[in-house]
């Protein structure tokens, strides 16, 4: 039986590298500080030799980490036939081809194989599937202790390279240490495999145990969610389509079942309700044991098991992150809830984050009849959340005609709206099933409903657009998803680096309430009375000075040269060109501080002084993108004599376009280094910064009201 690899913390113990170090007290260290994998090196060193280092390190490692020779197929084996506990080979290009390797190693050993450039991996791809277990690619750097590659590979090459690496995991290489660790994963990678880094450590166990916490730091953890709901034998809906959808995007599934239902895609034959004690058992025995990281609440059945399940959650001290699918009727318009139990569903709305009703479960829910259009769905919606304090996804699964929208929806309206053309497919049994599991995990990954429920759709809609390639019920009936679509495809799960595009969507209603106000209005017509203009440009004048040092502390805090002189220069350029603007109208910095000016301020100083930089860059981009998006339709305004045409070609100035795609790509890279927990960070700095840019302009002269 091969051993699965986890490629996460990678020694090549480099005999060469090792100088005279014993390698066995390295590999030992190594792995007590959670060296995952180890490969022994030897590339001018004899059998015999590289034979007695290969024994030694398998009884240093005693079977902990994977244990792996380099390029020596023959000494593997002879350390094999010694009894030595070594696991497999690593080989290069130029070695044995893997095919025949796999041959002379067999099935049960562990094969890796060195592939970097384009025709190393279109030979990778053409490889039966199981000859090689994983692929070394780099040098991501120039490195001594990787002669053999012609040119650096860096973080981009190695992004391509494992983008075409047919889903085979791959382990980065090539100059890298513990500080690479989230390039590497944002380039897709499995892990990082180190020489130096711990060969020439002082402390190999150390060196080891920190890049084993750097990777686990930006490889975001995997979450425990937990479904509460109904068996679909058909495997469709349920709790089969909720273990499968956790799966797939990116949670660790477990399934305490409420009710047994025999179920088919042609619909529902019956339901049985096992003793509610039982489900109580079920409920304790994983909350007394793990840690729930989000719930899941589908089918329920009966007024009993609704009561089982929010005495429970009551008990639970902190309760995780809930989403409630109301299941009461299912897609195929069979009933799944008793009409007596509608009242005690209520009681567990209040205790939900999300509810996820269907149009016709949203009615039933609000006393309502069944919405025939998207706008009555939106408004029925809207009094559920504020009935319950309750966010509610609307889902227009049900509506008739091709559009397909789903919408979260709070107190106040729609925090997100998603629009698409209906897929056309009959295979749509357990899309709500499949819909709100996701969310829910991936809820618990991101920590921000906005953003999961744009993820969750997006999955769905791939595994319902997959979903005809299965062959699941007879003809008339709604076949299941296809929630191992990405796997099935080689696709990677989805990286939630959320894209800063996603963020400027986001605050979509503030860019409008922008719009919308009288200063830009004003402002563009040329109408805006010149005292409010001055007093805008005092306090920008104020702004400003303080923002160039945020900017100074960005390049401060910048990982690389090329940020570091972007940031630099923008705090330059701010100076520069826009104060121009304030100084030839008699502005200057010595105003008093309005509490507009105050706020944004306090905001843009603490990111700062956090030092952390990819929540800084975050709170200083909408005041580039926010500016360059209002200069550039407001171009069109300026005229010959227009009062305030200086202002208008200072935002309209394509200098000020490009430095803003530069911010908009700096602060994407920044994104992609970030944990789940970081990018959700980013994402709220961005948004309070955009929420003070519309109070800014909001403001208006303090009037000083005379004594
Ligand atoms: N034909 C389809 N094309 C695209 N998306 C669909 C389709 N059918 C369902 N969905 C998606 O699945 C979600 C849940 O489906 P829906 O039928 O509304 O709920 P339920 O499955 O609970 O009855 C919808 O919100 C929508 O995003
Ligand atoms: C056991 C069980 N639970 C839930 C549903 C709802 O399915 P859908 O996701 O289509 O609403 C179902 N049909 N069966
Ligand atoms: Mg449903």
């Amino acid at each position: 039986m091969r051993r699965p690899v986890d490629l996460s913390t990678y020694l090549v113990a480099d005999l060469a590298t090792l100088d005279h170090r014993d390698a066995a007290d390295v590999v030992r260290a190594a792995v007590d500080g959670g060296a995952t994998i180890v490969q022994v090196r030897g590339k001018d060193v004899g059998a015999t030799r590289l034979l007695e280092v290969v024994i030694a390190c398998a009884e240093a490692n005693a079977g902990r980490a994977t244990l792996v020779v380099n390029d020596r197929i023959d000494v593997y084996l002879a350390a094999r036939a010694a009894g030595a506990d070594v696991h497999g080979v690593h080989i290069g290009q130029s070695d044995v081809p893997p095919v025949s390797a796999r041959q002379i190693v067999g099935p049960d050993a562990i094969i890796g194989l060195s592939a970097s450039t384009p025709e190393n991996l279109d030979r990778v791809r053409a490889l039966p599937p199981g000859t090689v277990d994983y692929l070394g690619t780099g040098a991501v750097r120039a490195t001594p202790t990787k002669r053999d590659h012609p040119v650096p590979l860096g973080w981009d090459g190695l992004a391509r390279a494992i983008a075409s690496a047919g889903g085979l995991p791959c382990v980065a290489i090539g100059g890298l240490g513990p500080g690479d660790a989230a390039d590497a994963y944002a380039a897709g990678a499995d892990g990082v495999a180190v020489v130096r880094a711990i060969c020439l450590a002082d402390d190999p166990a150390g060196a080891a145990r920190e890049l084993r916490r750097e990777w686990s730091r930006v490889s975001a953890p995997v979450p425990n969610i937990l479904a509460i709901a109904g068996s679909d034998p058909s495997g469709g809906a349920g709790i089969q389509a909720d273990l499968k959808t956790i799966q797939a995007t990116g949670g660790y599934g477990m399934a305490a079942i409420t009710a047994l239902t025999a179920q088919n895609t042609q619909g529902v034959s019956g339901v049985h309700v096992p003793p509610l004690s039982f489900l109580r058992a079920q409920l304790d025995a994983i909350a007394s044991d793990v840690t729930i990281d989000a719930i899941k609440i589908g089918m329920l059945g009966t007024a009993d098991v609704i009561q089982t399940v929010t005495t429970w959650l009551d008990g639970l001290g902190t309760i995780p992150a809930v989403v409630l699918d109301p299941v009461m009727v299912a897609t195929s318009g069979d009933r799944l809830l008793d009409d007596e139990s509608e009242r005690a569903l209520f009681a567990l709305i209040d205790r939900a984050d999300v509810v996820t009703p269907n149009l016709v479960e949203l009615a039933a829910l609000t006393g309502g009849d069944v919405a025939q259009t998207w706008d009555e769905a939106l408004t029925q919606a809207r009094a559920l959340a504020a009935r319950h304090a309750v966010l509610v996804l609307a889902k227009g699964g049900h509506l008739r005609g091709s559009a397909c929208p789903d919408a979260l929806v709070g107190t106040d309206g729609p925090i997100i709206q998603m629009d698409g053309p209906r897929i056309v497919t009959e295979n749509t049994h357990g899309t709500g099933c499949s819909l709100s599991s996701a969310l829910a995990s991936l809820q618990a990954r991101t920590g921000d409903w906005a953003w999961s429920t744009r993820l969750a759709r997006d999955w769905l809609r791939g595994a319902i657009t997959a979903a005809d390639t299965l062959a699941v019920g007879g003809p008339g009936g709604h076949g299941p998803l296809d929630h191992a679509h990405a796997i099935r495809t080689g696709a990677r799960p989805p990286r939630l680096a959320a894209e800063p595009d996603f963020w400027w969507e986001q605050i979509a209603q503030i860019r409008a309430d922008i719009d919308a106000g009288d200063f830009v209005r004003q402002l563009a017509q040329g109408t805006l009375p010149a005292e409010r203009f001055d007093h805008y440009l005092q306090q920008d004048a104020l702004y400003l000075q303080a923002y160039a040092r945020v900017l100074r502390s960005a390049a401060d805090l910048a990982p690389t040269r090329e940020e570091r002189d972007f940031w630099a220069a923008s705090a330059e350029g701010c100076l520069v060109a826009e104060m121009e603007l304030h100084r030839s109208r008699g502005a200057d910095a010595r105003a008093e501080e309005s509490a507009e000016t105050a706020a944004y301020l306090r905001h843009l100083r603490d990111a700062a002084e956090a030092s952390d930089y990819a929540l800084l860059v975050a709170a200083v981009l909408p005041c580039f993108w926010i500016y360059d998006d209002l200069g550039r339709r407001l171009a069109a305004a300026s005229s010959e004599g227009h009062p305030y045409a200086d202002w208008l070609a200072t935002y309209g100035d394509p200098a000020f376009t490009r430095a803003t795609q530069q911010a908009i790509e700096v602060a994407r890279r920044a994104a992609r280094r970030e944990s789940d927990a970081g990018l959700a960070r980013m994402m709220s700095a961005f948004t309070r910064s955009s929420e003070l840019e519309k109070d800014f302009f909001a403001q208006r002269p303090r009037v000083l009201v005379s004594r």
